[in-house]
Order: structure tokens, then C-alpha cells, then sequence
């Protein structure tokens, strides 16, 4: 029998995105999905392309109507997560699409969210390899509360990773840039989202140490086994629907050729189903991501600069949230780890 299902923010982009994945998810059926100023409508009036759960209503998001289900996905704007999951059963699997349980110092939420901290919940990153030699995955195993990560975090963390395990790029002098797609920003309606404001322009955000996900992308980098992390961040609004494109350098501080350098990549994710290093002088492109659980990663060494170069591509929505979401609940649940996901883009 499937274990009942409900998602909160559902009528959102991440929530969307969890409801086509659970709809072909053989162990888990969604039985109650959650809205804001979109409750009491149809499911199928915000997202018209899930026809398979047209039997469904958007309900209010209260901890009494999330209660009662095995998995409970919150897909809520930052902040809104802490309050509600505080009251649901300790025996629910509760999954956080948003940012409130992601960090370990409240001080670094202070920092960059401004507000109290809720906790800190088991990351779910399940290929983060760990100083001790260990998988994230293990953090996950049996677990009932699971933060999942950012998109971009996810993109530069599982880029850039293996090079600060085998010790041969300098974490202290990274340089991350991004090409990101603004349903990255959400559904709700921003003037600078509009398609009128996006098409045939790109601009820079969050520039200059200010964005959000600097202190998840170090703390995940420090359990690799960084001790110094100094990191320049700039994404880059582009004209693409979904989709991140994430170019991470660093210092190369050991004796290697580009070869040497690959092999530590493919070593590192050899085993790992949803994570691709592409063969020597290829790089990803999202296209080939989008609507999979999949990150591709192409690594080269750019000897006149002295630096390691890691592409990665994900779909935001997919490997960027809620593909990812799913595969840790998985892991928790113990079911096959990849079990309704794929690594199949749908490119062109
Ligand atoms: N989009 C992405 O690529 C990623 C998103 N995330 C995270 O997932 C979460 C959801 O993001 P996303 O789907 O993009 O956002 P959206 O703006 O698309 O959706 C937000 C959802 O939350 C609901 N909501 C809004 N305000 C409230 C409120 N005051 N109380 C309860 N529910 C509310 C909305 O309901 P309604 O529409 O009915 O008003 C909607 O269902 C965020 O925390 C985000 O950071 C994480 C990684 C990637
Ligand atoms: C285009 C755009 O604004 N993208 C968002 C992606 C954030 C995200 O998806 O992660 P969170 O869950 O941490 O919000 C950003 O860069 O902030």
C-alpha cells in the first residue's frame, strides 16, 4: 500500500514540480496539497499540465490538515516552515523545500535571513562526501525531519567538492558564477520576472557576498573538509524558464595534469547514479537536465591561470529542489534511492 502523501506550497514552482514526480512514484500518492491565496481552488487551475491529480483542491496550510500523512513536503516561502513542522508527529517524514533548517549557525541565519532561527535538520545532500570518509546519505537513513539544500548550493557544492576532498584546489580562493533561470525566484509575480523585463537581457544579483546560499555552500564545503572557505558568488539572471549553469574555479595547489584532476571527480561520484563527470574537454549544458534528477559536471584545469574549472548543470527544480527532495525521502523512507526519479534530461 502507498504511504499518504501531502505537500504544502503546492502551488508553487517547487510544489508543482514535487506533485509531477509523486504522480509517478510508485510507493508514495498524494493525498492532500496545501496554498495560500490559492486555496479552495482546483489543483488543475494552477497547473494545468498534472491532469492525474485533477481529483484534488488546494487547502489551506494549517499544521491540522498537513497531520495524518506518512511524508509531509513543505515547499513554503523561507520562514514559513519552523512553525508548522514544530507541530506535526515526530514520526512523519517532514521534507523542507525551503531554507529554515539548512544551517547550523543561527548566526549565519541571522545574518542573511534576518529572522529567529527554526533548527537544524538533516542535509539533504545524500553524494556530499565528508571528511571522514563517509556520505551524507548516512545522515539521512531512518531520518523524519530533512532540510534540502538550495539550488545553487547544490550546483556549486557536488561542482566543486571532490577537488577540496583530494586536496587539490585551494577552497580559500574560489570564484563561482552562475546562469540561473528565474523560476529559481518563485511564481509570485515580480516586475523584474516579467517576460517583457527578462527576454534578450541578463543581469547580475545577490553580488558582492550578499546572496543567501554563501553560508550553505561553506558549511557544506567545511564538512568536505575545508578549513578556510573565502568564496566570490555572483549568479546571473538569464532567459531560460528552469535551469542552472554554474562555473566554479579554484586554485590547483598540487602537482596535476587536467587527467589527474578528472580521475579525482570520477572517483569521487563513481558509484553515484545522479551524477555525471562528462569525459575530458566536455562541459554540460541544462538543457540536458531539465525535468531529470541529474547533475553533470565537466572539470578542466586552465593551466595559464593556475585554476581547476568545474561546470555543472541541474535543473533547479529537479536536483535543484524537488528531485532532490524525493530522492532523500527515499533514502529515509528506505526505499531505492532513486526510486520514480530519473537521470534522463528532455533537451532539446
Ligand atoms: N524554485 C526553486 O528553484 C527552488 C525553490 N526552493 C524553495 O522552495 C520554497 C518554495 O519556492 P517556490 O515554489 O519557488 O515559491 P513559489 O512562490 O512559487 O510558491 C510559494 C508557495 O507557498 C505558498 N505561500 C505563499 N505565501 C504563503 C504564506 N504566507 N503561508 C503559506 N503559504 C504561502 C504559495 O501559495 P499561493 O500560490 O496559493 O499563494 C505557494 O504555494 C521556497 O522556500 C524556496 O526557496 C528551493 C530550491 C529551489
Ligand atoms: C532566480 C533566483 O532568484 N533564484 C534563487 C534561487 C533560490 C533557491 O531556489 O533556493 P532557496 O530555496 O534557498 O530559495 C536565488 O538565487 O535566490
Amino acid at each position: 500500500m502507498s504511504l499518504s502523501v501531502a505537500v504544502a506550497g503546492a502551488s508553487g514552482y517547487a510544489g508543482g514540480e514535487l506533485l509531477r514526480l509523486l504522480a509517478q512514484h510508485p510507493e508514495l500518492e498524494v493525498r492532500t496539497v496545501t496554498a495560500h491565496s490559492n486555496a479552495g481552488h482546483p489543483l488543475v487551475a494552477v497547473h494545468p499540465h498534472l491532469r492525474s491529480l485533477a481529483s484534488l483542491t488546494f487547502q489551506e496550510t494549517t499544521p491540522e490538515v498537513l497531520a495524518g500523512h506518512d511524508v509531509v513536503f513543505l515547499a513554503l516561502p523561507h520562514g514559513h516552515s519552523g512553525g508548522i513542522a514544530a507541530q506535526l508527529p515526530e514520526s512523519t517524514l517532514v521534507v523542507d523545500a525551503g531554507a529554515d533548517h539548512r544551517l547550523e549557525s543561527a548566526d549565519d541565519w541571522a545574518a542573511f535571513y534576518g529572522t529567529e532561527h527554526a533548527g537544524t535538520w538533516p542535509y539533504g545532500m545524500p553524494e556530499l562526501m565528508l571528511a571522514d570518509g563517509g556520505r551524507q546519505r548516512r545522515e539521512l537513513r531512518a531520518a523524519r525531519r530533512i532540510a534540502v539544500p538550495g539550488c545553487n548550493a547544490t550546483a556549486v557544492t557536488l561542482a566543486i567538492a571532490p577537488g577540496i576532498a583530494a586536496g587539490l584546489v585551494d577552497p580559500g580562493g574560489l570564484v563561482s558564477t552562475l546562469a540561473v533561470g528565474p523560476s529559481g525566484a518563485g511564481r509570485a509575480a515580480k516586475v523584474s520576472l516579467l517576460a517583457s523585463e527578462l527576454l534578450g537581457s541578463a543581469n547580475a544579483y545577490g553580488v558582492g557576498g550578499t546572496h543567501r546560499h554563501l553560508p550553505e555552500i561553506a558549511q557544506n564545503l567545511r564538512a568536505v573538509g575545508a578549513t578556510e572557505v573565502r568564496h566570490s558568488f555572483t549568479p546571473m539572471l538569464v532567459p531560460m524558464s528552469r535551469g542552472i549553469l554554474a562555473s566554479v574555479t579554484a586554485p590547483l595547489v598540487a602537482e596535476a595534469t587536467a587527467d589527474e584532476v578528472r580521475s579525482a571527480w570520477v572517483s569521487a561520484y563513481g558509484d553515484e547514479r545522479f551524477v555525471q563527470v562528462l569525459p575530458q574537454g566536455q562541459y554540460p549544458r541544462t538543457a540536458d537536465v531539465l525535468g531529470s534528477n541529474a547533475i553533470q559536471i565537466g572539470v578542466g584545469l586552465d593551466e595559464a591561470a593556475g585554476r581547476v574549472i568545474a561546470v555543472a548543470a541541474i535543473d533547479n527544480l529537479g536536483k535543484g529542489t524537488a528531485g532532490a527532495a524525493i530522492q532523500s525521502a527515499n533514502i529515509a523512507l528506505g526505499f531505492e534511492e532513486h526510486t520514480g526519479l530519473s537521470i534522463d534530461g528532455v533537451a532539446p
